[in-house]
């Protein structure tokens, strides 16, 4: 279990991690989603070992991790990191790439793992190519191959998904959760965009300026995020003023600034609808429709309608929502 017990970081004046305090636990996925500058990066730095905390402590099944300026080589040998940027050697193949990992172990098994790693990493039509003859996607796997080799207890990702195209992204969604389900890993990773987080995490973790504002399963930080940050970091997410509600049929004790969260997904066209607007744009998204109305000067909403659905820009449509739907905030800044 990798744990982070009041974590604080600071760089001079700036504090890139505010007492941040969290557990993954031996097959669990856990995703912390931030803004760029919110200390993704350097949490995850703390966490392997690889930066002196200014407070706080990071701790491995309960044995405190030392910072870099303790010890003579920095990180733990049970906690691997896999950097954005893949740090792969470039004058050897992907294949020599994992087996250097595991240059220490006898050769028979060395041979039996790095066939392993190939396979659950889907890289054996590029195992003898040099890392720049292989894609951005192909590099990622190669790097957390490399990374998982000695099947540490805890595997840190920074940013694993952003530089992927889609079939790559699904590719290393099922892979992490393959891994983490097999070996009982502990995952922890980091990124800006909430769609693969939600989707493959057991946990997430909303970083905001260096706190951790909110943690929970994925579906209820999406239900009921803490404030507007965490709503907007977590998908599509239609803020609305508490003196706006009642045009819209919701009728509420809310001071008139407080903020509520309504998901595009809970408001629906209706021909009975008890408020309306006027279409401003119409997204298709393949599965269905992502359309903007103005409300009035004040609100613009944003909804999901099934894809056969014929609305058109300019057209005045009629919406519903139920009051179950609208989910109070903290604080009433957007
Ligand atoms: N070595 C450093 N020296 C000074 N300031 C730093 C250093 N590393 C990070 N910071 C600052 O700490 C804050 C958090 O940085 P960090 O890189 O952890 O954010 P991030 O969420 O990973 O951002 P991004 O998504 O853009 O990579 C930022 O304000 C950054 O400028």
């Amino acid at each position: 279990m990798l744990e982070s017990i009041h974590l604080v970081k600071s760089f001079g004046d700036v504090t890139a991690v505010r007492g941040v305090s969290l557990v993954i636990k031996p097959g669990e996925v856990v995703g912390l989603i931030g803004a760029s500058g919110s200390g993704k990066s350097t949490m995850l730095n703390l966490m392997a070992g690889l930066l002196d905390a200014t407070e706080g402590v990071v701790q491995l099944n309960n044995e405190r991790i030392k910072g870099p300026s303790e010890q003579l080589v920095p990180g733990h040998p049970h906690i691997k990191l896999v950097h954005q940027e893949y740090q792969l050697m470039p004058h050897v193949s992907v294949r020599e790439n994992i087996a250097y990992a595991l240059r220490f172990y006898e050769k028979r098994y060395q041979d039996f793992r790095v066939e392993q790693l190939i396979n659950l990493c889907r890289l054996e039509a590029v195992q003898h190519r040099l890392p720049r003859q292989v894609s951005g996607g192909e590099k990622q796997r190669t790097a957390i191959a490399r990374a998982i080799a000695e099947k540490p207890a805890v595997l840190l990702l920074d940013e694993p998904f952003s530089h992927l195209d889609l079939p790559n992204r699904e590719l290393i969604r099922s892979m992490l959760l393959d891994l983490v389900r097999n070996e009982k890993t502990a995952c922890l990773f980091v990124t800006h965009d909430a769609t693969d987080a939600l989707s493959i995490s057991h946990r997430i973790g909303i970083l905001q300026d260096g706190q951790l504002i909110q943690m929970g399963a994925p579906m209820d930080v999406y239900r009921r995020p803490y404030n507007a940050y965490a709503a907007q970091m977590t998908g599509p997410a239609n803020l609305i003023r508490a003196k706006h509600l009642p045009l819209m049929g919701i009728i509420h004790a809310y001071q008139p600034n407080a903020l509520a969260c309504v998901r595009p997904e809970n408001i629906r066209l209706s021909d009975r609808g008890r408020f309306g607007g006027t279409v401003r744009n119409v997204f298709f998204k393949g599965a269905y429709l992502e359309v903007e109305v103005e409300m009035n000067r004040f609100v613009n909403l944003t909804f999901i309608a099934a894809s056969h659905e014929k609305i058109k820009v300019g057209q005045l449509i009629g919406l519903e929502m139920s009051p179950e739907s609208v989910h109070w905030m903290r604080g009433s800044s957007v």
